[in-house]
Formats: C-alpha cells, sequence, structure tokens
C-alpha cells in the first residue's frame, strides 16, 4: 500500500521505517529539515535500537523516503499522523497544535476514500473534531484513531509485532472501509493473530490514555510502598516480587526507583486529568494528581539522600550521576528523572558529573550547565558520591571493587534499585537503595 506518516519524531519515524520493512511504499513527512535529510541519508535522528538497519533497508529498497513536502502524500492511501502533542506550558492540558496544522496541510492533498489515520496520544473528542474539519473541507476523506502503544527502546519490534491494534473508526459504511484499509496496512501483524479491537473515536482515544495512565499508576503505587518500607525497614523489591507472583498483579512495572519520565507517561496523565476536568469528570481521575506527586517525591527523595548524606550540605562536593535518558536504551531525556536530580544537584552547589551511553548531546542541549563524559570511569574518578539514575546495563555491570578503586567516598545511591546491595556491600560501598534497606 501507499502510506504517508505525517511527523518523524520516536513515533513517526519508526512507524515510516517498519511499514516499509513490511513492503509498503511510505513517504515520511516533518516540518523539521534536518530531521528529514537525516532520515532520508538513512540515518537514525534518535537512538533506537534496530531502526537504523530499517531505515537502511527501506531507503535501499526505494519503498521508504523523507520530505518536508507535503504534496509528497498525494499518492498515499492512508495518512498517519504521529506528530507531537506535549502538555502545554505552564498547563496540565495537551497542546494540540501540531496535530491541527498537520490536519490543516494535509487536507489540500486529501483524495476521496483515503484514510487519515491519527497515532497521536490526544485527549477524548479530538477525533471527532478533526473529523468534522476535514468534512467540512469538502474532502471526503475518512478518518480513524489508531493509538499506538510503543515503548522506546522496543519500539521496532512493538511496530512490526504489536501486542494489540485498535481502531476507532466512525459508525457505518464509513467504518467499515476504514477498517478495511487499516486491516490492509495492518495485514501482517494481523495475520499472525495480533488482537484487534475496533471501536469508536472515544473508546480508543480512551484505550491509549487509560493505558498509560495504568502504568503510571502501577509505577506510583509500588513507589508509594516504598516509601512506606522506607519508614519500616521493609524492602520493596523482595514486596514487588511477593506480590508480583498474584497473575493478577503481575511483576512488569512493578520497579520501584526515582519514578517514571519520558515524553508520554507525565504527560499524559496530566492531559488526561485536564481532559477529565472539561468533561466536569476531574474527581474520577483525581487519583492521577497523586500519581504525579509520588512520582515527582522520588526524584526528591535521591536529592535529599545525597544531600543527608554530607550532612546537609552538598555545596562542592563530587557526585557522579550515571544515568541521564529516561529509560535505558533510548536517548529520550524529555522529563527524564535522572537529569531531574542531576540539575537539582547542581541547583544545590554540587560539582555533578554525568554519564549517559546515548543522551549525553540531548542532555547538553537543554541543561548546558551540567558536565557531562561519555567515559563511566571518568565520571566515577574522585566522587565523593555516586547516583544511578538509569538503569543501563553499562551501570549495573560495574564491578564494584574496580569502581571503589576510582572514588574519593565510596558511597552509592541506587535510584533504580538495579545493583545487587551484598555485591556493593562487601566491595565497602555504602549502599542506598529506595525502599529497600
Ligand atoms: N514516543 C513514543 O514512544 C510514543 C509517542 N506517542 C505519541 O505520539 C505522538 C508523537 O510523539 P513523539 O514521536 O514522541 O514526538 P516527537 O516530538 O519525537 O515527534 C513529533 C514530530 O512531529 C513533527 N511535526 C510537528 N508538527 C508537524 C507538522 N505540522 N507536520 C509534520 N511534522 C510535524 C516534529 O518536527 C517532530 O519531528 C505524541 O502524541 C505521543 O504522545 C504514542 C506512543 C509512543
Ligand atoms: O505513550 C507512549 O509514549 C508510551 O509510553 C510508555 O512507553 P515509554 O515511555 O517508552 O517507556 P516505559 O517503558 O513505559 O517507561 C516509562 C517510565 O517509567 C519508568 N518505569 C517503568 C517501569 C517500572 O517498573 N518502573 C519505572 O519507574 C521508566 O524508567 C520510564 O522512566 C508505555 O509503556 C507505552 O506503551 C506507550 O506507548
Amino acid at each position: 500500500m501507499k502510506v504517508s506518516v505525517i511527523g518523524c519524531g520516536y513515533l513517526g519515524a519508526v512507524h515510516a521505517a517498519a511499514m516499509a520493512e513490511l513492503g509498503h511504499d511510505v513517504v515520511g513527512i516533518d516540518v523539521d529539515e534536518n530531521k528529514v535529510a537525516m532520515l532520508a541519508s538513512g540515518k537514525a535522528p534518535f537512538f533506537e535500537p534496530g531502526l537504523p538497519e530499517i531505515l537502511t533497508a527501506g531507503i535501499g529498497s526505494g519503498r521508504l523516503s523523507f520530505t518536508t513536502d507535503m504534496s509528497a502524500v498525494k499518492d498515499a492511501q492512508i495518512h498517519f499522523v504521529a506528530v507531537g502533542t506535549p502538555q502545554k506550558k505552564g498547563e496540565y492540558a495537551a497542546d494540540l497544535t501540531f496535530v491541527d496544522a498537520a490536519i490543516e496541510s494535509l487536507i489540500p492533498y486529501l483524495s476521496d476514500g483515503d484514510l487519515v489515520a491519527g497515532k497521536s496520544t490526544v485527549p477524548v473528542g479530538t477525533a471527532a473534531r478533526l473529523a468534522t474539519l476535514i468534512a467540512d473541507s469538502g474532502s471526503k476523506a475518512l478518518l480513524a484513531w489508531n493509538p499506538e502503544f510503543l515503548r522506546e527502546g522496543f519500539a521496532v519490534q512493538d511496530t512490526i509485532s504489536p501486542d494489540r491494534l485498535v481502531y476507532g473508526v466512525p459508525g457505518g459504511g464509513e467504518g467499515e472501509k476504514a477498517k478495511e484499509l487499516l486491516d490492509e496496512v495492518y495485514a501482517v501483524a494481523l495475520s499472525s493473530g495480533t488482537p484487534l479491537v475496533v471501536t469508536d473515536y472515544a473508546t480508543a482515544e480512551l484505550v491509549k490514555v487509560s493505558a498509560n495512565a495504568f502504568l503510571a499508576t502501577k509505577i506510583s503505587f509500588i513507589n508509594a510502598m516504598a516509601e512506606i518500607a522506607e519508614s519500616t525497614g521493609a524492602d520493596v523489591t523482595r514486596l514487588a516480587d511477593a506480590i508480583g507472583f498474584d497473575a493478577r498483579i503481575g511483576r512488569r512495572f512493578l520497579n520501584a526507583g526515582v519514578g517514571f519520565g519520558g515524553g508520554c507517561l507525565p504527560k499524559d496523565i496530566r492531559a488526561f486529568t485536564a481532559r477529565a476536568e472539561e468533561l466536569g469528570r476531574g474527581e474520577s481521575v483525581a487519583f492521577l494528581k497523586e500519581v504525579d506527586a509520588i512520582n515527582l517525591r522520588r526524584r526528591q527523595k535521591v536529592v535529599d539522600l545525597v544531600v543527608e548524606s554530607f550532612g546537609g550540605d552538598v555545596f562542592g562536593k563530587r557526585v557522579a550521576v550515571l544515568g541521564l535518558a529516561f529509560k535505558p536504551d533510548s536517548d529520550d531525556i524529555r522529563d527524564s528523572p535522572a537529569l531531574d536530580v542531576a540539575a537539582k544537584l547542581k541547583g544545590l552547589g554540587a560539582d555533578v558529573i554525568a554519564t549517559d551511553p546515548e543522551a549525553i548531546s540531548n542532555a547538553e542541549k537543554t541543561h548546558p550547565q551540567l558536565v557531562y563524559t561519555p567515559d563511566i570511569a571518568v565520571a566515577l574518578t574522585g566522587a565523593d558520591a555516586v547516583v544511578v539514575v538509569t538503569e543501563w546495563k553499562h551501570f549495573r555491570d560495574l564491578v564494584p571493587a574496580d569502581a571503589a578503586k576510582l572514588v574519593k567516598r565510596a558511597y552509592v545511591i541506587d535510584g533504580r534499585n538495579c545493583l545487587d546491595p551484598v555485591a556493593w556491600r562487601s566491595a565497602g560501598w555504602e549502599y542506598r537503595g529506595l525502599g529497600r534497606p
């Protein structure tokens, strides 16, 4: 099929390359000229395992191209909209400027019977509004909302083999036509048994935000237990193991630590709260404010542990911050707990040196006040405290005895509960985890 993808960021670039990998003819459109130039030359503009390979293959096959010229979508039958929906400045609500602009610029190039398939995460009610906008323009194109559930770090595999597909479609014959087109584009996944939920716009939009709200709640739940564990001497990691054996609860997403960040969970729970309030249903998701508050308290807890370890004054102390990305296998620093901790410590006067295998160049742009090194040994050398805030394998695999030789004071705060306390303590380190003794 001929497919266009509008917005080629963390979601759209992967979606475009994956659709080409599945045999479709794909054109990716973005307003960012640098990003388009990189993608068009087969280079991934961000770190995502497996993306360079499918980009190169797609471009080499002639099935994948990128441009800033919206008119290139003309031949496509399905137009995936994957532009950003960030949090509005100073508000909780989602900023829909990019979605609206993308649809406006797409409309002149739509042919009758084309399908616009929204992938961006949007507040419930957006699809219906956009469908009206398209119809009012005189276009006979269809609109579906087809939310995306990929995880960064696993984005390629999650796109090619998703754990479910959700189509939000209009009622009647239009909905059937939209479903037929989506079935064709996702034929490979569907034929291998991927569950499919076909529903109305509002349900599809809500599936996406409620899934992220649930994940955020699960993380904040275990972090709340970590807070209680800290006051009782209990071990939240053992607690998570034990409750996780209950299949109704499950162990995944029960890792207590410095909490969730990234370009989605934090802004999505806030946008959901704002939208529910607009709908007069603020009380239904009021708990998400507590989920957010617990999450932010964990970042402060890590900072407090560092400060306490110096008797209340971190000024001039050298702190090695291991991790900048919001999670491993990603260079994404959007709302990253790791970077937040580094910046807070710097703000308190600590001599912070931060390292990350992939996220340094992004962090340098937003946080030029921090000192960075790509070399873990350099970060550790002379450190008065070490803080692990992203659980990259590189940090999990550190040999405590070797690391101890580099630092000035062997004090480690394991903000992701990803190190073995016994191994670190027996190598002479004072070890502090979050919610574990
Ligand atoms: N990053 C992720 O893992 C996932 C993201 N999502 C959702 O997907 C959407 C996109 O997220 P990301 O890819 O992370 O954002 P991003 O910020 O990395 O990418 C958005 C892209 O859209 C481009 N853009 C903005 N306005 C445009 C326009 N008018 N025409 C063409 N391109 C335009 C930007 O230049 C940028 O490259 C958001 O709604 C997000 O919540 C959903 C699931 C997973
Ligand atoms: O809407 C989105 O953009 C995506 O948001 C999340 O994916 P992602 O942000 O890539 O990362 P996750 O693996 O969900 O991790 C999010 C954050 O939670 C943290 N986390 C995760 C799991 C856990 O047990 N504890 C924990 O603190 C991670 O460190 C990270 O900061 C969802 O998992 C995806 O399904 C969704 O598509």
